[in-house]
């Protein structure tokens, strides 16, 4: 029999979707560059062996494939994408599709898709880690519809199930649409993960409290506003025990971040943008701080030590870190807003909280309600959303006791405290920025419009 898709790249992402493939009843032919990888993979794949045709050359794995051909690509983003398009496009007919499923840059993506390459190209966003790749993803597909709609059975077969049972896989827009989305993912799962852990800050340095103490409190949270896979992940890993030294896990791994690109991927696009997405851009300043532990030791020895003690109600924690959220996702999400005009494309929001409910890093109860929230009115802000606005109301005060009580004691809460400062600028309508035309007009000229409108725009300056 003939495979019904193909996969290159058996990685940790790449093998765990091929199973879930196979799984879910497509034959399905792999490669992978080092071939002893194949053979483990294949040795490996138990019950679901006679769905996989593991192949040991490319010209082998196009051969297994029924054409017109589709090709998952799970190798890492860049070069290495183009050096498998150049080896593939000898063998692949002119109707044959390969899919980008890897992190790709979406810039790459829409050079991809705009190239007039030997094949069809998709770019499509994958996430949930190995355990959504395996069981089920979010997947979030971007080029020509007509591609994506030749793959879709498989995908939406393969993608998670959020709790009204629709399969958290869609075509999100052309070109690099999709991996734009998924980029937009990750700043915000960068973001989520920071305020977790300024929370988690405040309890351990704040409050005094001890890893198995925080993990009870994540846990108890995970019943209530903030269920999602990253607080219960957070309680799982804070009650974690060390094997080697019996210590709780997380007072034996080093605080520097690692990260991959995505979130600053975001950060940079945002500026281009223009869109404010203060929390997220904290969360990889964060990493980047995080990674200077020299210079932080140097700090700390001269300007003592930082995070003091205080008093705070877990209560309040919880609450902050609720409107932490709802910040932080509706500049995300008004970030996708702007960006589907300045690509010109048709950005569906609410479909793509949609997408986000179940198989994805952020999952969470949360986009539940901003995917019906954002349906009544997509161009609105989230935080002007009735609902989202009720609940900011009821927990920004918690926000700004936790940012307050936190810089007093010297605790560093870069992303709550930005968007603090956000929602402050969002709701003054007269705000500082005269200033800076003043400003910008006393040294260069730049101009200013006035308040009253009239047709001057330069100020007195006499120079
Ligand atoms: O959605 C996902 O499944 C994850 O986001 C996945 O894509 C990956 O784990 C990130 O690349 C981590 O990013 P960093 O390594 O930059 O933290």
């Amino acid at each position: 029999t003939k495979a019904q898709i193909g996969l290159i790249g058996l990685g940790t992402m790449g093998a765990a979707l091929a199973l879930n493939i196979a799984e879910k009843g497509f034959p399905i032919a792999v490669w992978n560059r080092t071939t002893a990888v194949t053979r483990r993979f294949q040795a490996e794949a138990g019950e679901l062996a006679d769905r996989v045709i593991p192949t040991e050359s490319l010209a082998d794995l196009v051969a297994a494939i029924a054409p017109p051909r589709a090709i998952i690509l799970m190798v890492p983003a860049g070069q290495p994408v183009d050096d498998q398009i150049t080896a593939l496009a000898p063998l692949l007919d002119p109707g044959d599709l390969l899919v980008d499923a890897g992190n790709a840059n979406f810039h790459d993506t829409n050079r991809r898709t705009a190239s007039d390459l030997p094949m069809r190209f998709l770019g499509m966003g994958v996430s949930g880690g190995e355990e959504g790749a395996r069981h089920g993803p979010a997947i979030m597909g971007g080029g020509a519809r007509a591609d994506w709609d030749r793959i879709a059975p498989i995908m939406q077969a393969i993608a998670a199930r959020a709790e009204d049972g629709t399969p958290c896989a869609t075509w999100m827009g052309d070109a690099g649409a999709g991996h734009f989305v998924k980029t937009v993912h990750n700043g915000i799962e960068y973001a989520d993960m920071q305020m977790i852990a300024e929370i988690y800050g405040l309890m351990r340095d704040g409050l005094g409290m001890d890893a198995s103490g925080i993990g009870e409190t994540f846990a108890l949270w995970n019943e209530g506003p903030l269920k999602s896979y990253l607080i219960e992940i957070s309680a799982t890993v804070s009650r974690a025990s060390d094997p080697l030294t019996g210590a709780p896990m997380l007072d034996v791994i080093l605080d520097a971040a690692g990260q991959k690109g995505t979130g600053r991927w975001t950060a940079v696009e945002a500026q281009h943008l223009a869109a404010p997405i203060p929390v997220i851009e904290a969360a990889v300043m964060a990493r980047n701080v995080s990674a200077r532990l020299d210079e932080r030791k140097a700090g700390e020895a001269r300007f003592g030590p930082a995070p003091q003690p205080l008093e705070l109600a877990t209560a309040e924690l919880e609450a902050a870190l609720i409107a932490g959220k709802i910040l932080c996702y509706a500049q995300g999400f008004a970030m996708i807003e702007a960006a589907g005009r300045n690509f010109g494309w048709q950005l569906d929001l609410p479909g793509i909280a949609r997408v986000w409910r179940a198989g994805c890093i952020i999952r969470s109860a949360m986009l539940n309600d901003m995917a019906a929230a954002l349906a009544e009115n997509p161009a609105r802000n989230l935080v002007l959303a009735p609902a989202f606005a009720e609940r900011l109301q009821a927990s920004i005060p918690a926000l700004r006791q936790v940012v307050a009580q936190g810089v007093l004691h010297g605790h560093a809460l870069p992303a709550l405290a930005s968007g603090l400062s956000w929602f402050d600028m969002m709701r003054t309508g007269r705000g500082t920025a005269n200033m800076i035309q003043a400003q910008r007009d006393f040294f260069g000229a730049h101009g200013f419009d006035r308040l009253d409108g009239r047709d001057t725009h330069h100020g007195p300056w006499g120079h």
